[in-house]
């Protein structure tokens, strides 16, 4: 859904691009309901239709914003280009809310997740510190501690997303906040993939007996 509502020569708008999404560009001509767009990369766009333009906000912040109830529009190419904009200066993680955007960094990032930084996410508050997968863990485990009830935290994503990585983050600060080994000397978070990786793999077992029964049927 579009913005048309004030837009006049000189805005400066959003047009979708098949090569890079969305591309910002300043609207050049009015015609009843469609515009001619001049976009930065020197293509004019002619006859965009009002409803397939979006406001762009030339104000926001240049490196982005950490938390994207701050964007002054949250349409598609806003939400986008906050991302891109931050992720380009390797910051994978902003809030919507309360809920944590973390996108795949496609290399190693050890320095987020190293001890010193555990310890100064432990029990601080939002508003202090980056987004962080460890935010989230933190909050949860101590809304967990307060209201005395198990509590969860739902990862989710596609494909190559990063689900399983975030899993071991989670996992990872909620051990160091347990403060200590498990059984035969593994930790806390050594266990809890143990045991996803058990259910991996009961899952795929009854998939392929499913599989054989399915096949024995049809031979
Ligand atoms: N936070 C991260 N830091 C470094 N590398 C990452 C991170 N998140 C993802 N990756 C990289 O991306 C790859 C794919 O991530 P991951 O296996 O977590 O995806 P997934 O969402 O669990 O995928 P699937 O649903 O297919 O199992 C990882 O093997 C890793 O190389």
């Amino acid at each position: 859904m579009g913005m048309p509502a004030n837009v006049e020569i000189g805005s400066h708008v959003w047009v979708e691009d098949p090569e890079v999404a969305w591309i910002d560009g300043i609207v050049i001509n009015i015609e009843q309901d469609e515009v001619e767009v001049q976009t930065r990369d020197g293509k004019t766009q002619v006859a965009v239709s009002l409803s397939r333009i979006y406001p762009n906000d030339v104000e926001a912040p240049s490196g982005g914003v950490d938390d994207m109830t701050r964007l002054q529009y949250l349409h598609e190419p806003a939400v986008l280009h906050n991302l891109a904009t931050r992720y380009e200066i390797n910051e994978i993680y902003t809030y919507s809310g309360n809920i944590l955007i973390a996108l795949n960094p496609f290399q190693p990032l050890s320095h987020l997740y190293d001890v010193y930084v555990m310890e100064r996410y432990k029990g601080a508050l939002i508003e202090g510190l980056s987004p962080h997968v460890f935010t989230i863990a933190d909050v949860a485990y101590r809304e967990m501690i307060k209201e005395g009830r198990s509590n969860s935290i739902l990862v989710s994503g596609e494909s190559g997303a990063g689900k399983t990585e975030t899993t071991k983050m989670l996992m990872r600060y909620l051990a160091y906040l347990g403060g200590h080994s498990g059984a035969e000397g593994r930790t806390v978070e050594q266990q809890v993939l143990e045991v996803s990786r058990m259910i991996y793999i009961w899952f795929m077992l009854v998939n392929a007996l499913k599989f054989y029964r399915a096949y024995a049927l049809f031979k």
